[in-house]
C-alpha cells in the first residue's frame, strides 16, 4: 500500500524534549488520527513533516519526495491547517485569498467562496477581529480550496463549537469520498476519530506507542473490571496496564480470550474506548520507562 508520509529514523532534540529514531508511515487514501497527551510531540512531528522543523537525524518523505529537493511541489499538494493563525492578522480573507491563490496551480476560487459562505465568514473584516473558531474555519477554507491530495491538520477542531465540529467532520468525509485523498490530523477529541478515522497513531513522550486501524483497535482492546482480590502476579500479566482503586480494578487487555479463560465470568469485559486505550497505554509507557523490564505489547 502506498504511503503519503514516511518518517525513517527521525530524531529531534530540544532542551527538555526529544523524539528519538521514530519511524512512521501514513497510508494514502485514508484518514489517520494522531493522538497523544499535551506535550507528547504531535505538533513537533507535524512540523517535521511540513519542513517547518528539520530533523537532527533521519529522513522525512512526503509523496515519496524529500523537502530538500521538492519543497514547492510537496507544499502545493498539501492542505495544511495549523493550530494558530499563520496569516497576517491585519489582512482580510479577500486579500489573503488573492495572496494565496497564485501560489497554488489548483486554487479554486468558486470552492473558496462556497466554504466562506458555508462557514459564515466575512470576507472584508481583518483576521484579527476573528474569534479563535473563525480563524480555524478560515484556515480550513483556505486549505481545502486548492484541491490538495493530502490534508494535514494540527488540532483543527480546537475552539470549534460542537455543531460546527460535526459539520466539519461531514465536510472532511465528503472530501475523503473523492478517491486518493488522505487526511492526517491531530486532535484531543477522540470522539471525532471514533466517527471517521481509519487509522490511529498514538504518541507519548515523543515515541509512537501504537499505529493501528481503528477497526483492529475496536476488536482487540478490552477494558476489564473486577474485584482487586482477583489480581496476583500471574493474572496481572494478562494486562497492558491496571488501575486499582480500594477493592476493585480496571485494566486494559489486548487478549480477550485469555482474559476470559483466566477469569471466567468473574470480571466484566467491555470494549475499550480510544480515551481508555490512550490513558492505560500512556501510564503503561510511564511504568515501562520507570522499570525497563516491563513490556506492554
Ligand atoms: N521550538 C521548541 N523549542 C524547545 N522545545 C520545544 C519546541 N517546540 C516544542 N517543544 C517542546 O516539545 C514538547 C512537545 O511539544 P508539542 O507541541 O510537539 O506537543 P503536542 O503533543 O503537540 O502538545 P499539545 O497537545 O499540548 O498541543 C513540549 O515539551 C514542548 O515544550
Amino acid at each position: 500500500m502506498e504511503n503519503v508520509i514516511e518518517l525513517q529514523g527521525v530524531s529531534k532534540k530540544f532542551q527538555t524534549f526529544s523524539i528519538d529514531n521514530i519511524d512512521l508511515q501514513i497510508k494514502k487514501g485514508y484518514t489517520t488520527g494522531f493522538i497523544g497527551a499535551n506535550g507528547s510531540g504531535k505538533s513537533t512531528i507535524i512540523k517535521l513533516i511540513m519542513n517547518l522543523l528539520q530533523p537532527d537525524r533521519g529522513n522525512v518523505k512526503v509523496f515519496g519526495m524529500n523537502h530538500a529537493n521538492h519543497e514547492k511541489e510537496i507544499k502545493s499538494r498539501i492542505g495544511f491547517v495549523y493550530d494558530s493563525n499563520i496569516y497576517y492578522e491585519s489582512l482580510n480573507l479577500r486579500d489573503i485569498s488573492k495572496i494565496v491563490a497564485p501560489a497554488y496551480k489548483q486554487w479554486d476560487n468558486k470552492q473558496f467562496n462556497k466554504y466562506i459562505d458555508q462557514f459564515e465568514l466575512p470576507l472584508n473584516k481583518s483576521i484579527k477581529s476573528f474569534s479563535k473558531g473563525m480563524q480555524m474555519k478560515a484556515s480550513i477554507a483556505i486549505a481545502l480550496s486548492h484541491n490538495p491530495e493530502l490534508i494535514i491538520m494540527d488540532e483543527p477542531t480546537a475552539g470549534l463549537d460542537p455543531t460546527f465540529r460535526r459539520e466539519l467532520l461531514d465536510i472532511f468525509q465528503d472530501v475523503m469520498i473523492n478517491e486518493g485523498k488522505s487526511i492526517f490530523f491531530s486532535t484531543h477529541t477522540t470522539s471525532d476519530l471514533e466517527r471517521f478515522a481509519d487509522y490511529i497513531v498514538l504518541v507519548n513522550k515523543g515515541e509512537i506507542l501504537l499505529h493501528q486501524s481503528l477497526e483492529e483497535l475496536r476488536e482487540q482492546y478490552v477494558l476489564v473490571k473486577g474485584s482487586a482480590d482477583l489480581l496476583d502476579r500471574d493474572t496481572e500479566s494478562h494486562f497492558i496496564n491496571i488501575e486499582r482503586s480500594h477493592d476493585t480494578f480496571q485494566a486494559l487487555s489486548k487478549n480477550v480470550e485469555e482474559v476470559q479463560k483466566v477469569f471466567n465470568n468473574h470480571v466484566v469485559i467491555e470494549k475499550a474506548s480510544l480515551d481508555e486505550i490512550m490513558f492505560f497505554m500512556k501510564s503503561a509507557h510511564r511504568n515501562e520507562l520507570n522499570n525497563s523490564n516491563y513490556k506492554y505489547s
